[in-house]
């Protein structure tokens, strides 16, 4: 396939699975029978109709891939019909991005870097470049980086350096502190490489079984245009060699539990597959900032891009595995799948697609709306929308947070189980949500706001990069860019929900955007095309309340103390909609000798607490009926005793939310938001 060809495969995003061969030490005793891989099957139906399915599953799922390379199909055929046609486009000015990831140990680095028997498709890729550059005038360049779980990006070519910066600058993707090293031979490379390896934090590190670090491994390969003295940029290649993906809940060998870091990384895994799940289905907010890595390949991603995703198999049953092909099949496949499933089922649309993380779940049940809704990492993200027409289900969930928040005084400080009624399953994101507050309020860690990145239709021609030479240096104004300054504009919240064995539940992705109504704008088409997308922007007054009420590390506040100031405005709205005197009566010729400060401290509580159909027993179970209108005051110490009549006319949370002025609704509303959006910290 060259270029050419390439371009007519509309996809932007290719996925192909390779089964690892077995190392020398895995293989059988008997050097004559090799070991062959037993429990991964290639379905090859047609060349466009590829399925793995793994026999130890409990079930017989199929996942979709573009094709599936088997245990002995090496580097050069992947290279042959996959990379080569990338490497040719780079030469027109199209930028690509390679990425290998898979469970941990299922030959990612040997699919990349591979050794010096059986070199990778960097390798690979680098030694067709040079072979033309000269011919045809161009250069190339390298940068090695590594990204740790701490969103720590490395450069490896210069690891004395301050972590690398990367900020954009009109619209394009820049780094500071990042050398670029232009080679002019293949050992060159490959000595660069080594350095690059080697000087990896930690070493044993990418490619060694080393238990507690993983990171991922990037190379950039800059291809530039000699121009007489000067050269400009004209496209980049992308390797990256991601980190092993390992369940979060297993122990390490010393009994010490990885959760943490694993979850970590983890999380920069999928926000890899949700950017590439985004841009296969053209989605109009693709979610870059999610992670350092994808901020650091936006560039190599949008607009024509290529993105090739090589899902690595282990030739050993690994539970993993399965579950990393099954995200990356739905990240990239579902239009495929689509059309794959209507052939099959025909009349219908929906899209079954089984995965098996420990369970097997299936799409269908979720899909079968008529609509081109979106299988995948959809699967593992509800998107919640706040255009007009979904205010009110936002409404909804204000009342259900108001509802529950009411029920349980106590809430602070307990898993928080808030709920959230909605088109989408708003309850039961709303309760992870929640409960991953309540966690992150333990473990937090200083986590980049999120923004949406402006999107470019053209590939990057980032001058800037070859004007600066080998080390490029930039605007020192930017270097606090790290964190994300833009974050305030718009914002993602990506909840993964690690412990959950439930692929569908595997993480839910919601994009609000507190504002006013008629602030709050949803992309028409992405409107028609998916159930509920949200893409909302943020409060600009965020930033400001954020500052003056910093408790975390990384300066926001503390999830409990959003929760806390939630739970108040919900309170005085209910509060404020149910007037104490409406729920009590005192009996005539009695009156009430409570006194001042006791009774403003009852006031609220009487009101939070009044279960329906139901008295209420308040001053040390004294009942006091009254029949004034008033809360005022009461004189003299005499029980109290709510009306069950008057009580059951009083108006339910929610009418009395729906009562309400929209003002007050949507500052309500922005403030649930905003606690959504900094929940994942
Ligand atoms: N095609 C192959 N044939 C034989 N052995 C292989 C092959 N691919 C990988 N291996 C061996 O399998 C082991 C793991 O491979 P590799 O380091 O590439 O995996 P990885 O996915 O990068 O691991 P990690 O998740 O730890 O980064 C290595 O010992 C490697 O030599």
């Amino acid at each position: 396939m060259d270029s050419k060809q390439f371009d007519r495969a509309a996809r932007k995003v290719r996925v192909v699975a390779k089964i690892r061969g077995f190392a020398a030490s895995e293989a059988n005793s008997e050097p004559a029978a090799p070991r062959t891989v037993d429990w991964i099957s290639v379905n090859r139906k047609s060349s466009e109709d590829v399925t793995v399915s793994f026999r130890d599953q409990s079930s017989s799922s199929q996942y979709l891939v573009d094709y599936c390379y088997k245990e002995d199909e090496d580097n050069e055929m992947i290279y042959s019909r996959e990379v080569k046609p990338l490497v040719s486009a780079a030469f027109e000015g199209r930028n690509s991005t390679v990425i290998a990831h898979g469970a941990r140990g299922s030959g990612k680095t040997h699919v990349i870097q591979g050794s010096a028997e059986r070199p990778g498709l960097a390798v690979l890729a680098v030694a067709e470049l040079l072979s033309v550059t000269e011919k045809n005038g161009k250069s190339i360049a390298v940068s090695f980086y590594e990204v740790d779980h701490q969103e720590r990006a490395v450069d490896l070519l210069n690891p004395e350096q301050p972590t690398i910066l990367v900020f954009e600058d009109r619209g394009r993707i820049q780094f500071k502190g990042l050398t670029q090293v232009s080679v002019k031979s293949i050992t060159e490379f490959q000595n660069l490489y080594s350095a690059a390896c080697f000087s990896q934090k930690g070493a044993p590190k990418k490619g060694g079984y080393e238990r507690v670090r993983r990171i991922h491994m990037g190379l950039i390969l800059h291809i530039f245009s000699q121009k007489e003295s000067s050269e400009s940029l004209v496209s980049k290649m992308n390797f990256v060699d991601l980190a092993g993906y390992e369940d979060a809940r297993k122990k390490s060998s010393d009994g010490s539990c990885l959760t943490e870091n694993n979850n970590k990384i983890n999380k920069s895994i999928y926000a890899l597959l949700n950017v590439c799940h985004a841009l296969s289905t053209n989605e109009s907010h693709v979610p870059y900032r999610e992670s350092k890595l994808t901020r650091m390949l936006q560039d190599s991603l949008r607009g024509t891009s290529k993105i090739l995703l090589v899902s690595c198999l282990n030739p050993s049953f690994c539970q993993d595995t399965i579950y990393m092909v099954s995200l990356a099949s739905r990240a990239c496949h579902w239009i495929h799948r689509a059309s794959l499933d209507s052939t099959k089922k025909s009349g219908t649309s929906s899209i079954q697609m089984v995965s098996s993380h420990k369970n097997q779940v299936s799409l269908d049940s979720t899909k079968k709306s008529g609509t081109s809704s979106i299988p995948m990492v959809s699967t593992h993200k509800n998107q919640v929308s706040l255009d007009s027409t979904h205010k009110n289900q936002v409404s909804q969930s204000v009342s259900g947070t108001a509802k529950k928040l009411h029920g349980s005084s106590k809430f602070l400080g307990k898993k928080t189980a808030v709920a959230v009624k909605s088109a989408v399953e708003g309850r039961k994101l709303f309760d992870e949500v929640s409960h991953s507050a309540a966690k992150a309020e333990k473990k937090e860690n200083s986590v980049a706001n999120f923004t949406q990145a402006s999107e470019d239709s053209e590939p990057l021609w980032d001058k800037s990069l070859s004007e600066a030479g080998n080390h490029v240096e930039l605007n020192s104004a930017m270097e606090k860019d790290d964190s994300f300054p833009e974050a305030s504009q718009n914002v993602k919240l990506n909840l993964m929900v690690e412990n959950d064995d439930s692929f569908l539940n595997a993480g839910r992705k919601v994009e609000l955007n507190p504002q006013s109504d008629q602030d709050i704008l949803v992309d028409s088409k992405a409107r028609q095309t998916q159930a509920l997308p949200v893409i909302v922007q943020e409060d600009p007054n965020l930033n400001k309340e954020n500052d003056s009420s910093r408790k975390n590390e990384d300066g926001s506040p503390s999830i409990s103390s959003q929760l806390r100031d939630l739970s108040n405005s919900l309170k005085m709205l209910y509060s404020l909609s149910t007037p104490t005197p409406l729920c009590i009566q005192i009996p005539e010729n009695e009156s009430i000798s409570r006194d001042d400060k006791q009774a403003s401290a009852d006031a609220e509580p009487l009101c939070m607490q009044i279960p329906e159909k139901e008295a209420i027993l308040l001053d040390n179970n004294k009942q006091v009926s009254a029949n004034v209108a008033e809360p005022k005051t009461p004189t003299t110490e005499q029980n109290m005793r709510v009306n069950k009549w008057d009580v059951m006319s009083a108006k339910s949370p929610w009418e009395t939310y729906s009562m309400r002025g929209s003002g007050m609704k949507n500052s309500l509303v922005q403030e649930y938001l905003r606690f959504l959006n900094t929940a994942n910290k």
